[in-house]
C-alpha cells in the first residue's frame, strides 16, 4: 500500500524535510504541500495556499497529514483532518495545555500522533533515562538543550517531555530555569538551561550528579533529516489505525 500524504508549512525548516525524505521513499507518496506563501516548489512538490487546505483535503483525500508548523496552525489543521477523516502527525511543539486538549479533541474523529521528537536516539535516551533516575536517587538532575538560534518555544518540546518522565519516575519536581544571582540549588530541583546558537538541529544532556560520580546521557542529532525519516514512519504506522490518541514509541515497538 503506498500511503498518500498532505504535508504542511512547506516552505518551513522541517517541511522541506519532510517533502525531501519522501522523495527517497516508495512507501509514500505526497498527495499535496502547503504554506502561507506559497508559490514556490519544495522538493519537486508544488507548494499551495494553506488558506485552501480544507478543500485540498477533500479533493486529494490523503491518508495521513503531516505538520510541523506552529502551536495554533497545528491545531487548525488537526480539526480540519479531524472534520475530513485524515489522520494527523505533528511535531510541532510550544503547544499550551489548551492546544493539547484541542489535538485530543481531533482524536476521537481520527488518528492522531504527537511527539515532540521524532528520533530513535531520543526514545532511547528517555529509556535510559526512566531507568537512570530511580536508579541514582538523591543525585541532582540538570537538563540541558540546545537549537538552532531561530527555535521559537523554549524550553524545547523533547525537554518537556523528558521533565515530565523525571516526574513520572520519582514524582513532581520544581523546575528551575536557569539561575542568576543568590540562587543555590535546593534539594530535588531540576535545573533546566536552553541554549540557542548557529544551527544546531537538536542537542539533549541530562546531567545525574551526586555521590562522588556524575552521569551524563546525550543526544546530538546530526542533522533534520533524522526527524523528518521518523515522522514518516508514524505516517505510514497511523494510516491505517482508528480514531485515537497515539505516541512514536507505539510505531517503534
Ligand atoms: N518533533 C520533532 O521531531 C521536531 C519538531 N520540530 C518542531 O516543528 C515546528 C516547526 O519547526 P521548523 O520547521 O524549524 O520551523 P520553521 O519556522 O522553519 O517552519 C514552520 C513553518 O510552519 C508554518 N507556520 C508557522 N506558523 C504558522 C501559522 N500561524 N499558520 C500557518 N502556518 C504556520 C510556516 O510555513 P508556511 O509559511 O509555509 O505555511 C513556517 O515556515 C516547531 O514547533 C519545532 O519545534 C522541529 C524539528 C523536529
Ligand atoms: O525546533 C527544533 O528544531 C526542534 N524541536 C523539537 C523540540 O522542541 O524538542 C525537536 C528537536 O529537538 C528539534
Amino acid at each position: 500500500m503506498t500511503v498518500s500524504l498532505g504535508v504542511t508549512g512547506a516552505t518551513g525548516r522541517m517541511g522541506g524535510e519532510v517533502l525531501a525524505a519522501a522523495a527517497d521513499r516508495d512507501d509514500l507518496a505526497v498527495a499535496f504541500a502547503v504554506s502561507r506563501s506559497p508559490g514556490d516548489e519544495v522538493e519537486g512538490v508544488a507548494v499551495e495556499d494553506a488558506a485552501d487546505f480544507a478543500d485540498l483535503l477533500a479533493s486529494h483525500d490523503p491518508d495521513v497529514v503531516v505538520d510541523f508548523t506552529g502551536p495554533g496552525s497545528c491545531i487548525e489543521y488537526a480539526s480540519a483532518c479531524a472534520e475530513a477523516g485524515v489522520g494527523f502527525v505533528t511535531g510541532t511543539t510550544g503547544l499550551s495545555e489548551g492546544g493539547f486538549d484541542a489535538l485530543r479533541e481531533s482524536a476521537s474523529e481520527v488518528p492522531v500522533l504527537y511527539a515532540s521528537n521524532f528520533s530513535r536516539g531520543i526514545a532511547a535516551l528517555r529509556r535510559a533515562v526512566r531507568e537512570a533516575v530511580p536508579a541514582l536517587d538523591g543525585y541532582d538532575i540538570e537538563l540541558t538543550e540546545t537549537h538552532h538560534n531561530a527555535k521559537r518555544d523554549a524550553p524545547s518540546g523533547t525537554a518537556l517531555t523528558i521533565l515530565d518522565d523525571i516526574d513520572d519516575v520519582r514524582g513532581e519536581s520544581e523546575r528551575v530555569h536557569g539561575r542568576e544571582g543568590e540562587a543555590p540549588r535546593s534539594e530535588g530541583e531540576v535545573g533546566v538551561h536552553a541554549r540557542r546558537a548557529g544551527d544546531i538541529a537538536g542537542e539533549h544532556e541530562v546531567l545525574l550528579a551526586g555521590n562522588h560520580e556524575s552521569l551524563s546521557l546525550t543526544h546530538r542529532a546530526g542533522s533534520r533529516g533524522v526527524f523528518a525519516a521518523g515522522a514518516l514512519d508514524a505516517a505510514t504506522w497511523l494510516a491505517d489505525r482508528d480514531a485515537g490518541w497515539y505516541d512514536f514509541t507505539e510505531v517503534l515497538e
